[in-house]
């Protein structure tokens, strides 16, 4: 049986060369395949570290937004933002439809953040024992004292 896709692996478990194309195709075809590839496992590794570093920084506005009772989203902010993107994106010939698409996709799942930020925020401004929601969704991170700090326990 082959592992379902959402097993836990290690950065290192991945094989570049994993193809279903494999002894089918001209080895010099293959070849040029792979090394294009190798270009694009190092943009998908820099696209990882980007979102984590732009959902850190929106977690810092979702406890901001919680701690002075702000709504989640923002949305002439957000109007602002995808004329900008779309802009941009026809400067570099990308499909704006498609760079829209994608941050709205990005917007909301960062306004899902928010809404359970501001839910922990009150239920541990009523009750003083919610924890805070982890931002991959897997779980949950802090204790109502590192609520207490501005980063909400995650050392930002
Ligand atoms: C991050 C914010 O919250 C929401 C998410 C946004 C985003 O991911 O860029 C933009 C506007 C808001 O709807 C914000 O208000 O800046």
């Amino acid at each position: 049986m082959t592992e379902p896709s959402h097993a836990h692996l290690s950065v290192e478990d991945f094989d570049p060369a994993a193809s279903s194309l494999t002894g089918s195709v001209d080895p010099a075809v293959m070849a040029e395949l792979l090394s294009i590839r190798s270009s694009i496992d190092n943009f998908d590794a820099t696209l990882v570290y980007l979102l984590a570093e732009r959902f850190k920084a929106t977690q810092r506005v979702g406890i901001l937004k919680a701690k002075h009772q702000l709504p989640p989203a923002d949305p002439n902010r957000e109007k602002a933002q995808i004329q900008r993107l779309r802009a941009l994106a026809e400067s570099a010939h990308l499909d704006p439809a498609f760079a829209e698409k994608f941050l709205n996709f990005i917007i909301s799942e960062v306004i899902h953040h928010h809404q359970a930020i501001s839910e922990s925020h009150s239920a541990v401004a009523a009750t003083g024992v919610v924890p805070v929601v982890s931002l991959d969704g897997q779980g949950f991170v802090g204790s109502p004292e590192s609520l207490a700090t501005d980063d909400g326990g995650t050392n930002l």
